[in-house]
């Protein structure tokens, strides 16, 4: 039941309470979990037939980092970045970005805190730049200063011609960026809601980014019909 298009350059908030079904759609859309029914296109993939695919191209920030604990925080993300054929000439920049250079980035990672360690997921995310980032409670276990840096993530990546999708609990945090807000209930859409300052076309319709193609996820059996 969820019918959702977001264009290039917007940022959708997911809203919704524990177990509402944000993280599973963040899952579909990283083609990690199959479409049980529907249809679905991320960057004009498949989600039914070619969803393997998908996963080289977004970009996305779970729960848990995905390190390897005994390489270094440089080591990690050069790691992630050449098995997502990114660039690598950017890791050193990233790493400055995310607050990791000097000495940390020579850390292993299993000596890092939980903030540390999702500040090193956001730092692949920031060297690679992929079209979709799918960001699941980036705030969580962030200090003040990395929670704005999360904020600045998003919003440069957005100005870049990114789709950011972000789950979130922090309404308040996240709704001032976004230009969709999408409530979800058990497993459906229950209300989108563009905030007040969304104009008609929205953040897509700038000049960044207006040649990749959208996302576009259209429910299953009870799910509404695509707009
Ligand atoms: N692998 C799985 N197999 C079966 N059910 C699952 C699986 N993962 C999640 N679910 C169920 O799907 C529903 C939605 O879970 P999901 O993790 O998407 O919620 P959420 O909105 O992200 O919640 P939270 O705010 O707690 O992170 C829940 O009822 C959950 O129990």
């Amino acid at each position: 039941g969820v019918d959702l298009v977001a264009e290039p350059g917007e940022v959708v908030v997911l809203a919704g309470a524990n177990g509402a079904g944000k993280t599973s759609v963040l899952r579909v859309l990283a083609g990690l979990l199959p479409l049980s029914g529907g249809e679905g296109q991320v960057l004009g993939v498949d989600l039914r037939s070619d969803r393997r695919q998908v996963r080289h191209l977004v970009g996305m920030v779970g729960h848990a980092a995905a390190l390897y604990d005994e390489l270094t925080v440089e080591e990690n993300v050069r790691f992630a970045l050449r098995a997502a054929r990114g660039d690598l000439g950017r890791v050193g920049l990233a790493l400055e970005v995310v607050g990791l250079g000097g000495r940390l980035r020579r850390t292993p990672a299993g000596r890092l805190s939980a903030g540390q360690r999702r500040r090193v997921d956001l730092a692949v995310l920031v060297a690679r730049r992929p079209a979709l980032w799918l960001l699941d409670e980036p705030h969580a276990s962030l200090d003040q200063a990395g929670r704005a840096l999360v904020d600045r993530v998003i919003k440069d990546a957005a100005a870049g011609g990114a789709t950011v999708v972000v789950a979130s609990h922090e309404l308040s945090t996240v709704v001032p960026m976004a230009d969709q807000v999408v409530t979800l209930g058990g497993g459906r859409v229950l209300e989108v809601w563009r905030p007040e300052g969304w104009a008609e076309g929205g953040a897509g319709a700038t000049s960044q980014g207006q040649d990749e193609a959208p996302v576009v996820v259209a429910g299953g059996p009870g799910g509404r019909d695509v707009a």
